[in-house]
């Protein structure tokens, strides 16, 4: 006897996978230098789509109404604070790789976030997961130094000085050696040039190199009698900020409120 199955009642042998939505990306300065490359990491992750390019004025497409659920700005100082205020009351989370953030700043994002506790803003002065553990490492390294100093060096276009993230360096290191009950960096030099020196942030010193051929540096330098660590990192390519950038993007929607850098994502 020959029994025979009509198509109709053959099981389908491959498991089905239900579908994962994708997250929509709108970029915010999607023409410079950092935006272009995200654009590129945007496009190039499976899970990631991208919505919306601004630059400059120039909306490509209008981020809320493209659907965006999260943005990514690095654009600049003086127009980052307007475009969070935007996403905010639009309902989308930001990451945002911009530069210029003092604690005012942070308080304001922080109030604007009050009535939005579903949305995530997170503010992170370095994605270079190197820049990330220097700053670490430099914080755990701080209480054993009487003397510190930070030198960052950069492409000669960045429109700020000195680099955001020396600043947070400089802050991070400043506070861990309060911590440690360390006096001031002994420095018993007279400026006789101004600015000799470096700025002051903190008390620790931040000096800024800008040159041509460079990416993103920085070093920073401590010293104790007869000996001196010194710890450096080097961005040669902006492809080094997209790891960090990518799982901001895909973490933000999970850490409601104002996160400053990307450590607690990286489980630091
Ligand atoms: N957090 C991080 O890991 C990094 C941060 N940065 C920071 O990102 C910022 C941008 O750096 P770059 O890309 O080198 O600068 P860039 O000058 O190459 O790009 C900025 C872009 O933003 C656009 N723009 C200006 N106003 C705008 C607005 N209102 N809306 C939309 N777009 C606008 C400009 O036309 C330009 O194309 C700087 O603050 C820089 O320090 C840069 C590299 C890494
Ligand atoms: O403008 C840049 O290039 C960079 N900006 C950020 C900063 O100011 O710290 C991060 C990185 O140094 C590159």
């Amino acid at each position: 006897m020959t029994t025979s199955t009509s198509t109709t009642d053959q099981q389908d042998p491959t498991p089905t996978v239900p579908e994962v939505p994708l997250l929509n990306v709108g970029v915010l300065g999607a023409r410079g230098r950092m935006g272009t490359e995200v654009v590129k990491a945007v496009n190039a992750a499976d899970d990631l789509e991208l919505v919306a390019m601004v630059d400059d004025g120039d909306w490509l497409f209008d981020v809320a109404n493209a659907g965006a659920q999260v943005v990514v700005d690095f654009t600049r100082p003086d127009v980052v604070m307007d475009n969070i205020r935007f996403c905010i009351d639009n309902n989308i989370h930001c990451v945002v790789g911009t530069t210029g953030f003092d604690e005012a700043k942070l308080a304001t994002i922080a109030e604007w976030l009050e009535p939005k506790p579903d949305i995530g803003v997170v503010i992170a002065p370095n994605f270079g997961i190197g820049a990330v553990l220097l700053m670490k490492f430099a914080q755990e390294a701080a209480r054993f130094f009487p003397s510190v100093e930070v030198v960052e060096l950069h492409h000669p276009n960045k429109v700020d000085a000195p680099s955001g993230t020396a600043v947070r360096t400089a802050r991070l290191v400043a506070a861990a050696r309060r911590a440690a009950g360390l006096p001031a960096s002994p420095d018993a030099t007279t400026d006789s040039l101004p600015g000799a020196r470096g700025a002051d942030v903190e008390g620790v010193a931040v000096h800024a190199v800008r040159l041509t051929g460079l990416v993103a540096h920085q070093e920073v330098l401590m010293g104790a009698a007869g000996e001196t660590l010194t710890i450096r990192h080097d961005s040669f390519d902006r492809a080094s900020f997209m790891p960090g950038v990518l799982l901001a993007v895909r973490e933000i929607g999970r850490h409601p409120g104002l996160t400053v850098g990307i450590e607690s994502f990286l489980g630091l």
